[in-house]
């Protein structure tokens, strides 16, 4: 942020609950303020498209407050086309007429949206070598999501919610396309306020290491993490030890009051706060960059382990 203004978030979910069937959202929150991608994540069925859905107001909520632009989802469907203009959303489905060419599509988007602008559509089309001759049920699964992204792109979006939509995409794709949200993000007012945000599902962890802010993880309809990704990513580390150099690393002084760990066939896998710091105390110790696919089985299947309760002749935690 280069401004000292509070910024008021884009998208804010305060502890909503949704009840299903066999499956409840219990208490979620969450937000994204300008200028930041927060990558949102979890295993099948975990709540990511039912907290969405809440945010953008396509299924109620039981409880708690959800907005996107200050504007309560609830009210979204009937809110001002102007608010719901400035929310771009993309799905890992196209949900367009299969008969109609992409250069319908832009024709009536460009009908349907003030702040159309053809532009960046067309722009969009040659970075994605998509052909505007071509009709949706010709699109490929990923020439879909590109076709989805860039109608999304095209009306003027604030805020861009992405659930799985980077999915279908191959690895050059999938460059060109992080590359595109980081310029969307990096838009600026005059006074160098950040005035966009992004909101992506993803199981892509690799995206998220490459482009997210902050990474939040839900598990069984909870929040269970909330983090910097840089934080995770740049200074946590995870140490392959075996099972004697466990007793060793948690008998230190360096080990904080709560280590979590990770049993494997082939050793135990330790998460450490600094990496470089645990390299300079246990050199022959492998000690890895955490990613977020480490530090979410860490966090959802691991044990937590508290050595100083251990030292005073306490026990061991889940
Ligand atoms: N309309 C519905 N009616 C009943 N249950 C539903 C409905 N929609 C979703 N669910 C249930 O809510 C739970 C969460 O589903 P959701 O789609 O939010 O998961 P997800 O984290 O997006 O999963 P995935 O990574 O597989 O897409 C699942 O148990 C699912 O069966």
């Amino acid at each position: 942020m280069t401004s000292s203004r509070v910024s008021v978030p884009l998208i804010e979910a305060r502890n909503i609950t949704k009840h299903y069937d066999g499956f409840t959202l219990q208490g979620v929150s969450l937000t994204v303020e300008p200028g930041q991608i927060v990558g949102f994540i979890g295993q099948n069925g975990a709540g990511k498209s039912t907290t969405i859905k809440a945010l953008l107001g396509i299924i109620g909520i039981d409880a708690g407050d959800a907005r996107i632009l200050g504007v309560d989802a609830r009210g979204l469907s009937g809110a001002d086309t102007a608010v719901k203009e400035r929310i771009g959303v993309v799905f890992d489905t196209v949900s367009m007429p299969p008969h109609i060419k992409i250069a319908e599509v832009g024709k009536l988007m460009e009908r349907a949206y003030r702040n159309w602008d053809a532009r960046v559509f067309e722009g969009c089309l040659h970075r994605f070598k998509l052909d505007p001759k071509k009709a949706i049920k010709e699109l490929s699964r990923g020439m879909g999501m590109k076709l989805s992204l860039a109608c999304a792109l095209a009306h003027d979006p604030q805020v861009l919610i992405l659930d799985e939509a980077t999915a279908g995409f191959d690895p050059m794709a999938r460059d060109e396309v992080l590359d595109m949200l980081r310029e969307f993000v990096a838009v600026e007012d005059a006074a160098g306020n950040p005035q966009h945000a992004i909101l992506m599902s993803s199981h892509i962890t690799s995206d998220l290491d490459k482009i997210a802010d902050t990474v939040v993880c839900i598990d069984d309809g909870r929040i269970v993490f909330a983090c910097d990704k840089d934080e995770i990513c740049d200074l946590m580390g995870v140490a392959r030890c075996r099972a004697t150099e466990v007793e060793q690393v948690l008998a230190s002084d360096q080990a904080p009051s709560q280590v979590r760990v990770l049993h494997h066939d082939y050793g135990v896998d330790v998460l450490v706060p600094d990496r470089f710091e645990f390299m300079r105390a246990f050199p022959q110790i492998p000690c890895d960059r955490v990613s977020i696919d480490d530090y979410m089985a860490l966090v959802l299947k691991g044990a937590v382990l508290h050595p100083r309760a251990r030292a005073q002749g306490g026990g061991d935690a889940r």
